[in-house]
């Protein structure tokens, strides 16, 4: 007798196993307006894993990012988010498990901070277990919170949803060494606690290393390097050499 699958439902997610792959790119282009910046990426992403992805400014991590979560439209190649090459409609995705962050901040400036988490989709109590320097906060404006607390912030809400998948985009611009190792922590914790897998942009190369599975780096669109953390760490100065290389001509 054959397995019953759930391939009745479309909208069903299931929990993503330890390892399982939730987000894959093969030969993945991208760029703006029909011109490629990046140029046949192939990158995993598995359940409780989290991935870095380095390079210079320029390099293409953003756009990889806007077009892993749809937001852009890639030139070539497919991505595989849960398995699906098309998932749902972008408003949609975030529903589905699919968590977004982009290079901008993503709060309401007008409301508390508690206001802010209740606009999540996961409960505050969970926000302030994985955030807990957001519980003095609480009351305070968040447009009045420092760039770090309010990177606390919207990560809180983020992890406090339990997505499958995380794209994070420099969540750590301007902010100081400290601050960025907590929301690392906050994303490994919610790796190793919930199975989520977080792929990130990241600066700070050693910072991002210290909590990562698996690394690529891209230089100039094309990824040069990659391989698991452990390995990439005792190479932080060849990673390095690369961030010389520039944007494109
Ligand atoms: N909206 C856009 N239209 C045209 N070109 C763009 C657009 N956004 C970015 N680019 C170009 O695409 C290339 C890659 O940019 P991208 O922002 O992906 O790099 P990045 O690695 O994220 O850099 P950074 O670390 O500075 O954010 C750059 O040459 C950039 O000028």
């Amino acid at each position: 007798m054959t397995a019953k699958t759930d391939a009745a439902d479309e909208n069903a997610v299931l929990p993503a196993r330890a390892g399982e792959t939730v987000l894959e790119a093969r030969k993945l282009s991208a760029g703006y307006g029909g011109v490629p910046v990046t140029h046949e990426l192939d990158l995993r992403v598995g359940a409780g894993e989290v991935v870095a992805l380095l390079g210079a400014n320029g390099a293409g991590k953003s756009t990889t990012l806007l077009t892993l979560a749809g937001v852009l439209g890639g030139l070539g190649g497919e991505v595989f988010w849960l398995g699906r090459t098309d998932p749902a409609p972008l408003h949609l995705r975030s529903r589905l498990g699919l968590a977004f962050i982009p290079e901008t901040r993503s709060i309401i400036a007008e409301l508390s901070a508690e206001d802010n988490l209740r606009l999540g989709r996961g409960p505050v109590d969970l926000a302030l277990e994985y955030v807990p320097e957001l519980k003095k906060l609480l009351k305070r404006r968040a447009g009045l919170l420092s760039g770090g607390e309010q990177q606390m912030l919207t990560l809180a809400r983020v992890l406090a949803a339990r997505p499958k998948v995380l794209l994070a985009d420099e969540m750590s611009l301007g902010l100081a060494p400290l601050i960025v190792e907590r929301l690392l922590a906050a994303i490994r914790r919610a790796a190793d606690e919930e199975a989520i897998g977080a792929l990130i942009v990241e600066q700070q190369v050693r910072n991002v290393l210290a909590v990562s599975d698996h690394a690529y780096v891209l230089r100039r669109g094309r990824l040069v390097m990659s391989g698991p953390a452990g390995e990439m760490r005792t190479r932080t100065d060849e990673i390095e050499s690369h961030y010389l290389a520039g944007p494109p001509a």
